[in-house]
């Protein structure tokens, strides 16, 4: 249970003073919380400020930057309400010091008020930002108008957080506040040698720290507070991946030892042989999986690399062996992908495979249910739909995991804590960076795909400002007049579904009046079967260009497609563009990527088109797109909701995460159920990281 000192932090943020139903919504928008009641005050302590306001700065009226907030001390010489009925004139009270006269204006002020709080011959501080015109200096809507007995009214550093529409800085601060005195004092979890030796405040000293930042070196990620609640993460992150690393290692494995007749059949019946890379990573898994423990590997594979066939091989030994496989893909499309491509070979070899996704309903669904329990059914591909409570199994030895950057540590855990403890294969296709591997992953077993199949030919990718877009339609009317077929993605429009279909649309449109009826559009609003039937013609050859929103991103696999434009190319990151060119260079054709790109093009977007042009190593693209955009984006964490790192950042902190990862072993090793005093602080820190299923695992062992 999770301790109950820290139940002030997890009531809802409506729990706070002022916050009632409306405002606890933005919170949780605010905070990436789906609803009210998850977002909790916790999640407000760990909201940290981006900049801040300098209120220190008194240069005096004459010498006051333009629009740079200031603080005046000046006498309050007049006022001037507007005009009757002239509701549009501002109100405004002149004041001045011995450099010159500011303007405070005021748009619809009530007079009295201002009359009270600027009297007349008063000397007053006022800060807000000025603004010069035609000589004059004025402060619109001063931020603070305090009188000068009571200068401890105006706060002089203020801090700046990241905002939603709708919430007041001012009201952030103070809800912030009230968070900040629910911290209590918690019992040291980090080693005490190591916070001297890095010296970490205590943590609720870095919470408040954090939130009071004096200058800008308190806001650089290497401030000690940050520092400390940066480590703080990375410690309960590879807490947690040790924990379930030694959930799985502890239950005692099943060998699963194939007898290689299925997978002989399998690959007699392929139209190619594996490379050295899908063999090696095959042997591992096998032997991984014939011994005592439970496998947990992870398969990296770039795009392309055949990552699909090391998993049906896995699977025909788990088959071998008398057990049943699941393939859990991150899309509904990928789901039925999988099983059209995998339910072609396995039956060759007579293995049953069965589908199963949220689309599954009824009877069909109740039919595949009882062939599941049976064991008749021998490989099930599916979404999340496969760990459902309704579905029973009747002997799972291995799960494979297609992870495509969707799923994330959690839902792993979620399937694990559900007591289906089954060798574990996790894919993830484009290459992650080490570093990342360890953040996200901790410490597996890692098989690559470092090869790509023999006879493919390299991708050709050029770079194309939009204005020249008239050549390339004409460019693909060649194409598709020769056979060709290409995929036509459309830009992603920011933070809105709606507008990324409106321009998939349109262009859908101008395209069917080049092309006719060959032109197909696939869209994230589109049902399960409508995207099914349009990926099938496009497979089939009835339509030769599909028009696409980012839904063909992951993993869809037409292999004679061979042409792939992206429009806005600047607006995808770097990871997602090389995961949408690998949709071509699948077969044995000669493929080209064309990015068009709306210029000017900054400095940096110029760099990450020239990166993708110049190379289709999956590995340098990560490690580029890691320096130039940050480690969320690569993950897709944001995204997804996946609990990422909220002040931890690999790039400024990569040193810690080394430490987090050798202590979080230590304290395993030493205390595999944490018991010691050490270990209940260690499950304090568990709960502040919403670890929970983490710490629930611990007790089921
Ligand atoms: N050894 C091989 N020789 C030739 N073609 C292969 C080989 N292995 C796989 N392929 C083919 O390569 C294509 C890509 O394979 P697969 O779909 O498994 O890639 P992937 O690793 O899952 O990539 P992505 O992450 O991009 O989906 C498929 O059309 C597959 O049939």
């Amino acid at each position: 249970m999770r301790p109950a000192l820290l139940d002030p932090l997890f009531s809802p943020v409506g729990s706070l003073p002022g916050v009632g139903p409306k405002l606890a919504d933005l919170l949780a928008k605010l905070l990436g919380r789906e609803t009210a009641e998850d977002a909790r005050v916790i999640d407000l302590v760990f909201h940290a400020p981006s900049s801040l306001i300098d209120r220190r700065k008194q240069p005096g009226i004459a010498m006051a930057p333009q629009g740079v907030i200031v603080t005046i001390t000046g006498r309050v010489d007049r006022h001037q309400a507007p005009p009757k009925g002239k509701s549009n004139v501002p109100y405004r009270v002149f004041l001045h010091d011995e450099t010159g006269e500011l303007a405070l204006t005021f748009f619809r002020a009530k007079g009295d008020w201002l009359e009270k709080a600027l009297p007349i011959d008063e000397t007053v501080m006022v800060s807000g930002k000025v603004d010069w015109f035609n000589g004059r200096a004025s402060m619109v809507h001063p931020d603070y108008i305090v009188k000068v007995g009571e200068a401890e009214n105006l706060p002089l550093v203020e801090p700046i957080y990241p905002m939603t529409a709708g919430l007041s800085a001012k009201f952030l601060r103070k809800v912030i506040d009230a968070a900040l005195t629910r911290v209590p004092k918690m019992p040291e979890w980090i080693d005490e040698a190591l916070c001297q030796k890095q010296g970490f405040p205590a943590v609720d000293d870095s919470f408040r720290d954090l939130h009071d930042p004096c200058d800008e070196s308190d806001l650089d990620p290497q401030a000690p507070a940050r520092r400390r609640l940066a480590y703080d993460e990375f410690l309960a992150g590879q807490l947690s991946l040790s924990l379930v690393r030694q959930r799985l290692r502890k239950v005692a494995g099943h060998p699963v030892r194939g007898t290689g007749v299925l997978s002989e059949k399998i690959l007699a019946a392929l139209p190619f042989s594996p490379t050295r890379s899908q063999s090696e990573a095959v042997a591992d898994i096998l032997q991984d999986m014939a011994g005592n423990e439970r496998m947990l590997r992870l398969l990296q594979g770039d795009v392309g690399s055949g990552k699909t066939l090391v998993a049906l091989l896995s699977m025909a030994a788990a088959v071998e062996s008398g057990g049943q496989a699941v393939l859990m893909a991150p899309t509904e499309i990928l789901a039925r992908q999988h099983f059209s491509t995998i339910s072609k070979l396995a039956d060759a070899a007579g293995i049953t495979v069965e589908v199963l996704t949220g689309r599954t309903k009824g009877r069909e669904r109740e039919a595949i249910l009882e062939r599941i329990a049976s064991g008749e059914a021998q490989i099930v591909i599916g979404t999340h739909a496969l760990f459902q409570d309704a579905v029973n199994y009747r002997n799972l030895v291995l799960a494979v995991v297609d992870e495509q950057h969707r799923f994330g540590v959690h839902q792993r855990l979620r399937l694990t804590a559900k007591g289906i403890s089954p060798h574990m294969l996790v894919m993830t296709a484009t290459p992650i960076p080490r570093t990342l591997v360890l953040a996200a992953f901790g410490d597996m077993d890692v098989s690559k795909l470092t090869e790509k199949p023999a006879g493919r030919k390299p991708i050709q990718t050029i770079t194309v400002p939009t204005e020249r877009i008239g050549d390339i339609v004409g460019r693909l009317r060649h194409a598709v007049a020769e056979g060709k077929k290409a995929y036509w993605i459309c830009p992603l429009v920011e933070e809105s579904e709606e507008s990324d279909l409106m321009s998939a649309e349109e262009r859908h449109a101008t395209l069917v009046q080049a092309f006719g009826n060959d032109v197909g559009l696939i869209h994230g609003r589109m049902s399960g079967t409508e995207k099914d039937s349009v990926m099938l013609a496009f497979k089939n050859g009835e339509l030769r260009l599909l028009v696409a929103t980012t839904v063909v991103e992951v993993g869809v696999d037409v292999p004679d497609a061979t042409i792939m434009v992206i429009e806005h190319a600047e607006r995808f990151g770097l990871a997602q563009l090389h995961q949408l060119r690998g949709r071509v260079g699948r077969g044995d054709e000669a493929s080209t990527c064309i990015l068009l790109y709306k210029g000017p093009l900054s400095e940096t977007g110029h760099a990450r088109l020239s990166i993708l042009r110049d190379t289709e190593d999956g590995f340098v693209i990560a490690e580029e797109d890691l320096k130039l955009r940050g480690e969320g984006e690569l993950l897709g964490t944001r995204q997804s909701g996946t609990p990422g790192f909220r002040i931890a950042s690999l790039e400024a902190h990569g040193d810690l995460l080394e430490i987090a990862r050798k202590d979080a072993a230590y304290l395993i090793e030493k205390d595999p159920e944490l018991t010691s005093a050490r270990g209940e602080a260690v499950r304090t820190l568990l709960y502040l990281h919403r670890r929970d299923e983490a710490i629930r695992f611990l007790r089921a062992g």
